[in-house]
């Protein structure tokens, strides 16, 4: 049967990019984004916005929803300081098994725990699974309709602390609504809009960055 696109950007990055060099990881598959295959990675546009909110933080913790390639999950894991953790959840069987390669050959497979299922089952078995108490940085990338519904269970399980930053993909487009509404409008979160374009494109979308007030 014919290959997948997860599958032929993974092949380009075996064919392409350095082994171990996570910088390299991440322009094959930017470059393979734009001149062979769209995919909805976050982009370089989207992706320098995001590693100035990772520098800017520098979490100990970090959990991403929704894995995809493992391209921002490279991207967020190469700017982490030794003996933090970054924790990705993908639903999807076949997305994680190509972004575990994608992360094992960009070398950066000790700071990285890419969990399979879906987000609203795993949240609450955070403290569990992992020990995490809280959240420094949480990236949404996942169902548009799960960001909101899951950041009032990052809230209930109390994954979140005073000053913990959610950065949240594709607001614009493909849209998040509900979400915007509640970080804009609610009391417990201070929100900063980034414009930007959807990955690849001259289409506008942009992140949102929310701090959590407590
Ligand atoms: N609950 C749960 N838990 C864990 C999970 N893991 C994965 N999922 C499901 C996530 C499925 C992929 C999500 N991402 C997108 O849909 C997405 C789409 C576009 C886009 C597409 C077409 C256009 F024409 C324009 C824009 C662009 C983006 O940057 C996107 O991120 C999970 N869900
Ligand atoms: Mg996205």
């Amino acid at each position: 049967t014919r290959s997948t696109r997860p599958q032929r950007l993974l092949r380009a990055v075996q064919k392409k990019a350095i082994k171990g060099d996570p910088q390299s990881v991440i322009s094959t598959i930017d470059y393979f984004c734009r001149h062979s295959e769209w995919a909805m990675n976050v982009g370089d546009e989207k992706g320098v916005i995001l590693d100035s909110v990772v520098c800017e933080v520098s979490p100990s913790t970090a959990l991403e929803l929704g894995t995809y390639c493992g391209y921002s999950t490279v991207r967020i894991a190469r700017l982490l300081p030794p003996g933090t953790k970054l924790i990705t959840l993908e639903f999807n069987p076949d997305y994680a098994a190509v972004a575990r390669q994608i992360i094992e050959y960009s070398g950066l497979q000790d700071k990285i725990c890419l969990v399979e299922g879906a987000s609203g089952d795993l949240i609450p078995k955070m403290q569990e699974l992992f020990g995490i108490k809280t959240f420094d940085f949480v990236f949404l990338d996942h169902w548009k309709d799960r960001y909101l519904p899951d950041i009032k269970l990052l809230e209930e399980c109390q994954l979140l602390r005073k000053g913990s930053i959610l950065l949240a993909d594709n607001v614009i487009c493909p849209g998040t609504p509900d979400y915007l509404e509640y970080v804009r409008n609610s009391p417990r979160y201070e929100s900063k809009y980034f414009k930007s374009h959807l990955e690849y494109t001259k289409v506008e979308d942009g992140l949102e960055k929310s701090v959590f007030l407590g």
